[in-house]
């Protein structure tokens, strides 16, 4: 059996490759406009995975690509990664750590083992407990220190301890209860913690303080500013009922003052960045309720038997994946916008910016070696309509390519039709005309001035996906999650690179350290010996400041 975590990037070396570098030499020259015609395209290059329809179509690609990709992903040993994943090998190999976001929403029952531990056990064990806080807090039958129900639930966490809830609670707002208030701190800018207290009552706030490790600076900086809060307000005793904390590391849990029973565990085989559906969620699920919760689970699920079962060349995460690396290290492309057409999925490009960027933006393969490639490239985005009247105008008429997803719901969660048919009228207005541009011919038959006609000419050939949902509900979101968590393993085998790790965020941490305590104006380190000349001026100007420091 080949060892799942070799690394053996097809990239360059395989016939594989070779033959998707000579099918690129045929299709690249080709226009949309004339491959979105051909007979077939359509049936092969759409997919239905339950509540999304997937149109790969409007691709610079054929469905032989779609092969070649999926041959070279087969090469890549994909298919070995994958049964990995899920039989909880530890494919995260720089950290030795199996990575087992899918055992998350495996089904009760189901057994994936871990050092000889049943995994799936304990995920529904801490759910099950997390649907009681959840059922407690949302009837009012958690009481506050003063006897009074919980009105306002204030996650402070960072990264993945922030950005999945935030997104999912946004994403399904229309499903909270309007009388409870849901905010996210992250940032260790006062403004942040500041602002979101400023109209709360510490009798009637609950905190959930969201770190994986428990030792993040910005989260604990947070938490305690918000103890201190309540403490002040409510006094010592109070915290018992209005802290409650989600992470892997008990001990610095409980030595922040949040007793065990408040605590809800994860494990070292969640990546912070996969883990919405572990514990981390549990704000979400005091938002739309323990069902919710469940559905968004079954969603999740649902893209894993896709991963697993469906042939890579039938397989939306995988071929989401694969379509991404052919811009990447065939068309040159080193960014990749996502268009949510929903306000409620404002925040899903953020979201995808830690999960695909901090995953793959890698440049050593897994055995240490530079690559030879490119790997992951900027992904961006902002909801439609914004977009358009914005940064459109460089994914119509600039010189860079920027393939782009675009994803629509037919079923607001609204009541204004007009608004929606609007709305769905743009996305497709969008894709259709970066497929098709705009020809001179056509400029011209419209009887615009030669001397404009350059400028009003569409070149077209611009790449999309369009991912069109049957409604956004909390099964749909899980579904959308999960299909970009596969697509970014898919890519990180193709390149060799290990996507759940996350070194190169350690040395500014590092440096950080260091220079917080020279920003004391009574320090006496010297700057100009510890730091570069900028650094050290701005050091020097920043500890020359007026302003009392209280802390
Ligand atoms: O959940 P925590 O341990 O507090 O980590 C929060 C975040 O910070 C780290 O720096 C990592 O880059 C992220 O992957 C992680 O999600």
């Amino acid at each position: 059996m080949p060892d799942a975590t070799e690394p053996r990037s097809p990239i360059g070396t395989s016939p594989e490759w070779e033959a998707l570098r000579a099918h690129h030499a045929e299709v690249a020259p080709r226009h949309l406009r004339d491959l979105l015609v051909e007979p077939g395209r359509l049936e092969a290059m759409t997919l239905d995975l339950p509540g999304i329809h997937a149109d790969l179509s409007k691709h610079r690609a054929t469905p032989d690509t779609l092969r070649l990709l999926a041959e070279v992903a087969e090469r890549a040993g994909l298919r070995e990664r994958i049964d990995a994943m899920f039989r909880g090998d530890a494919i995260n190999t720089t950290e030795g750590r199996s990575v087992l976001h899918v055992a998350l929403r495996a089904p009760r029952g189901e057994v994936i083992r871990v050092d000889g531990r049943d995994v799936v056990a304990d995920v529904h064990e801490v759910l099950d407990r997390m649907r009681d806080a959840a059922r407690r807090i949302r009837d009012g039958e958690w009481r506050g220190a003063t006897g009074q129900p919980i009105r306002a639930i204030v996650n402070i966490g960072i990264g993945g301890s922030d950005l999945g809830p935030a997104m999912v609670v946004e994403a399904l707002r229309t499903r909270t209860d309007p009388d409870r208030i849901h905010r996210f701190v992250s940032n260790v800018d006062g403004a942040d913690i500041d602002w979101a207290l400023r109209d709360l009552d510490p009798a009637t706030t609950l905190f959930i303080v969201a770190s994986k490790t428990f030792t993040t600076v910005e989260t604990l900086t947070n938490a305690r500013t918000a103890r201190r809060w309540l403490v002040d307000a409510l006094g010592e005793d109070a915290v018992a009922r209005h802290f409650l904390a989600l992470s892997t590391n008990e001990a610095e849990v409980v030595e922040f003052g949040i007793e065990p029973a408040n605590m809800f565990g994860f494990w070292d085989w969640v990546g912070g960045r996969y883990s919405v559906g572990s514990a981390i969620g549990l704000s979400v699920m005091l938002a739309i309720g323990p069902d919710g919760f469940d559905e968004l689970l079954a969603g999740f699920r649902a893209v894993d038997e896709h991963l697993r079962d469906a042939p890579f060349e039938r397989n939306l995460p995988v071929l989401m994946g694969l379509l991404g690396v052919w811009y990447v290290n065939l068309f040159g492309a080193s960014s990749h916008a996502v268009l949510p057409y929903a306000q409620e999925l404002s925040r899903f490009p953020a979201y995808l910016q830690q999960l695909e960027m901090e995953s793959n933006g890698k440049s050593v393969t897994l055995d240490g070696q530079r690559v030879g490639w490119s790997t992951g490239p900027v992904v961006w985005g902002e909801p439609g309509t914004n977009g358009q009247h914005a940064f459109f105008q460089l994914l119509h008429q600039g010189t860079v390519l920027v393939p782009a997803d675009f994803i629509g719901v037919v079923e607001p969660n609204h009541p204004l039709g007009h608004h929606h048919d609007l709305l769905v009228a743009n996305l497709l207005a969008q894709t259709e005309a970066l497929a098709a541009g705009r020809t001179a011919a056509a400029v011209r038959a419209e009887g615009v001035p030669e001397a404009l006609v350059p400028h009003k000419v569409f070149e077209g050939n611009r790449p999309t996906t369009t991912l069109l949902c049957d409604r956004l509900d909390p099964r749909t979101l899980g579904s959308l999650i999960a299909l970009y968590e596969h697509k970014v393993l898919t890519q990180s085998v193709v390149w060799g690179i290990n996507a759940f790790d996350q070194w190169g965020v350690e040395l500014g941490k590092a440096l950080a350290t260091r220079i917080g305590p020279e920003l004391d104006p009574a320090s006496t380190v010297d700057p100009d010996a510890a730091h570069d000349p900028s650094t050290a001026a701005l050091v020097r100007r920043y500890r020359s400041r007026t302003r009392p420091d209280a802390h």
